[in-house]
């Protein structure tokens, strides 16, 4: 394990969870640092991980070799601006971002110099090693590009792509993504409840279903999702009836629409912020 310090600049739900996935795979919590503005907020992420917290952001910047901005996209000018006047050596820090929205280009921007930056998407599975992260960079040492693979590797799958603009994609396909099953599993439960399931059992009822599906594809990576689906549904069955009226209701062309207005979106922020 590298003897690099990292420092997470906005410890709220995603960092927690990058932090979670680093603690489980091995990373000393002595070389983390989360900051917050809330010390409730750092109050859990320190008895949870036992790692470094402080509400002083500078005093995170200064100690940490690599330095993970994690506000909301809305907040980063303004945090940005706070570091950049604190009048601290940024050019042998390396930034990586995991905010969406904001390029490189606009982060250095809000920075006040060409810093040397990572641009990385990540999503909240992370917390249990079960994430995937996708990783954009330009300019950085091979040294670098490896610590920052070992971070997010660290919680799950981490992938480097070509262009900057894939990110936005990988928003889409894993970022956002997670947010896609909790909401079909929403409604899974919602009409159990309906059906007269308590809640516990509507909950029960749904995760371990959700589980299972997930760990049948990830367990038989031979067979196509497709095919798992196919398994499901005998002909003329119940199953058939189900899937025929979600496929009436065009829930592929609706889930592809869903992710273009994802991609949308995130490049509308890059224009706005
Ligand atoms: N959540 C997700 O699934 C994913 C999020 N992201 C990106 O991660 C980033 C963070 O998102 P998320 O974790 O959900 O957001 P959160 O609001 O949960 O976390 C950000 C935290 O930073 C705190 N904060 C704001 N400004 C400062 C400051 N100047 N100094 C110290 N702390 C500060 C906030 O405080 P307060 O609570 O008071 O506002 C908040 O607790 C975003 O840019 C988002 O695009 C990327 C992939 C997935
Ligand atoms: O909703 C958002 O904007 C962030 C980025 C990906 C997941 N959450």
């Amino acid at each position: 394990m590298s003897n690099k310090t990292i420092a997470f600049i906005g410890t709220g739900n995603m960092s927690y969870a990058i932090i979670g996935g680093m603690i489980k795979s091995g990373f000393a919590p002595q070389s983390i640092i989360a900051t917050n503005r809330n010390e409730e907020k750092l109050a859990k992420v320190a008895a949870d991980f036992n790692v470094r917290t402080t509400t002083n952001n500078i005093t995170a910047l200064k100690e940490a070799d690599v330095i993970v901005l994690s506000v909301k996209p809305q907040m980063m000018a303004q945090l940005c601006d706070s570091l950049q006047t604190a009048n601290v050596d940024l050019s042998n820090k390396l930034f990586v971002s995991v905010a969406a929205g904001i390029t490189v280009a606009r982060l250095q921007d809000m920075l006040g110099q060409p810093v040397k930056m990572v641009r990385c998407m990540p999503n909240t599975p992370s917390l249990l090693g079960l994430g995937v992260s996708g990783l954009f960079a330009q300019e950085i040492s091979a040294e670098e590009r490896d610590f920052v693979e070992q971070v997010f590797s660290s919680t799950g799958i981490a992938t480097w792509v070509e262009t900057e603009a894939k990110i936005n994609d990988i928003i889409a396909v894993t970022g956002s993504s997670p947010a896609y099953f909790f909401l079909f599993m929403e409604a899974i439960e919602e009409k159990a409840r309906t059906l007269g399931f308590d809640a516990e059992q509507a909950r029960a009822l749904v995760q371990q279903t959700a589980l299972g599906a997930a760990e049948m594809a990830a367990s038989q990576p031979e067979i196509s999702i497709s095919q798992l689906r196919a398994n499901v549904t005998s002909k003329g069955g119940t199953t058939h009836a189900a899937v025929e009226h979600l496929k009436s209701h065009n829930l592929h062309t609706t889930v592809a629409d869903a992710m273009d207005a994802c991609i949308s979106r995130a490049q509308q922020m890059e224009q706005e912020l």
